[in-house]
């Protein structure tokens, strides 16, 4: 397989260290932003140096790879940070599906980037100041059931939680989607900022119109470091501060939320092992607790045992069972034929990756996929035996809030 190019020049890149940016996402100039923030820190880009649509199937990364190789091979680079995220830097998002269109990866010509208080910028090119053009609100939004009405969606919930109990697979993710439309386009940097504002302790992103803020570290690679936080077993917030912990400690103490949430770890430990030298995941799972549910969560840490790149250590764990099932074929065979829907970027990867391999990834989850005044809105939730239809259509209403906040506002 070969990536044709068809780049003949070098692609100038410079690396530069700034002061303070102050808020990174204040500093987007366009309404097609690309952007991987926590906390404040993270990076930020805008323009187009490279993209590609990476064509679906089995051999999906190995071709990102390869195209990945050519262009960052066609870089002179003068970087003056020498940190993850300096140099040429793709965003990326892959659909969850692998036979799926939509996978596409981008090199933008500006990357404005901060970590550990250090900020700096990348500019590919011709480095001329974007204009900035000004954030308008998307106006009232209305909402339209996506492939299957709430009612639909239960069925096919316990549709699933029967052919568990009938032996054919252990767990098996399933997801709604909801169709909402603006008055007005929709700017993402303002789907961007609130997302940032409410929910700092997750990964707010924006690549190539799939917009959200997801909970789920699917992978980090610094060096050989790697560090991924499993999310599986879920609560909606209570109404009260002691509803709220009674609900966190039933969380906690929940034989179907704990074994769901075994399954994902099970899957992480199954495909990272191999690619490690070491590699630890804790006895049991904590509280992740978020504005609007709390989790079971497990922070996996590791080493590599020789030089994969972050997009292969991707490779090796999408789809974790925590966004497919167990087992992993035959869960998305179950999510293919019950659904009714295709998936697009929600619950694929999304992240960024440099030209030394380093990079964050996490799992597209809180999302919607933004086209001009339309976004497509998707939440889902692990359904094992004893699932509950209506319990679990709360925890995706509870999920939904996320992307309905950012089109909404307070
Ligand atoms: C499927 C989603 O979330 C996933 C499913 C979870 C669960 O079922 O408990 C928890 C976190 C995520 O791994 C979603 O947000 O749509």
């Amino acid at each position: 397989m070969s990536v044709a190019l068809g780049i003949t020049r070098p692609l100038p890149v410079r690396t530069t260290s700034v002061g303070d940016p102050g808020d990174l996402l204040q500093s987007l100039p366009k309404t097609a932003p690309y952007a991987w923030i926590r906390h404040g820190e993270g990076l930020v880009g805008w323009g187009e140096a490279a993209r590609v649509a990476v064509p679906p199937g089995p051999g999906r990364f190995a071709w990102a790879r390869e195209w990945l190789t050519d262009v960052f091979g066609h870089a002179a680079v003068r970087d003056d940070v020498g940190t993850p995220g300096t140099g040429p830097v793709a965003f990326g998002t892959f659909t969850f599906d692998e036979d799926s269109p939509g996978s596409v990866l981008v090199v933008p010509q500006a990357v404005l980037a901060r970590r550990d208080g250090h900020a700096w910028l990348t500019t590919i090119g011709d480095t001329t100041l974007e204009r900035f053009s000004p954030i308008r609100t998307p106006g009232r939004i209305s909402y339209g059931d996506g492939s299957l009405t709430a009612p639909e969606w239960e069925t096919i919930v316990a549709r699933a939680a029967q052919r568990i109990r009938d032996g054919e697979l252990e767990k098996v993710v399933l997801a709604r989607d909801l169709l909402a439309t603006a008055e007005r386009n929709i700017d993402i940097r303002l789907l961007l900022a609130r997302l940032a504002t409410r929910y700092p302790d997750c990964y707010t992103f924006s690549v190539a119109g799939l917009v959200g803020a997801t909970p789920e570290l699917l992978i980090r690679r610094t060096g050989q470091e790697i560090e991924s936080l499993v999310l599986a077993g879920t609560t909606p917030r209570g109404t009260s501060p002691s509803d709220d912990l009674s609900r966190g400690a039933a969380l906690l103490a929940s034989a179907k939320d704990r074994h769901e949430h075994e399954c994902a770890i099970a899957s992480v430990r199954h495909t990272l092992a191999p690619l490690c030298s070491a590699l630890q995941t804790p006895d049991e799972p904590e509280l992740l607790v978020l504005p609007n549910v709390q989790h079971l969560a497990s922070h996996v840490t590791g080493r590599l045992a020789d030089g994969a790149s972050v997009l292969d250590v991707v490779a090796a764990m999408h789809p974790t069972a925590a966004v497919g099932g167990t087992p992993t074929d035959t869960a998305i065979d179950v999510i293919r034929e019950l659904e009714g829907m295709d998936r697009a970027g929600y619950a694929g990867p999304v992240g960024w990756i440099d030209a030394h391999g380093d990079g964050e990834w996490g799992i597209a989850l809180r999302s919607a996929q933004i086209s001009g005044r339309r976004a497509r809105l998707f939440a889902g939730g692990g359904i094992m035996s004893t699932s509950d239809p209506a319990l679990e259509l709360a925890e995706a209403q509870a999920k939904f809030r996320v992307m309905q906040y950012a089109l909404e506002g307070p």
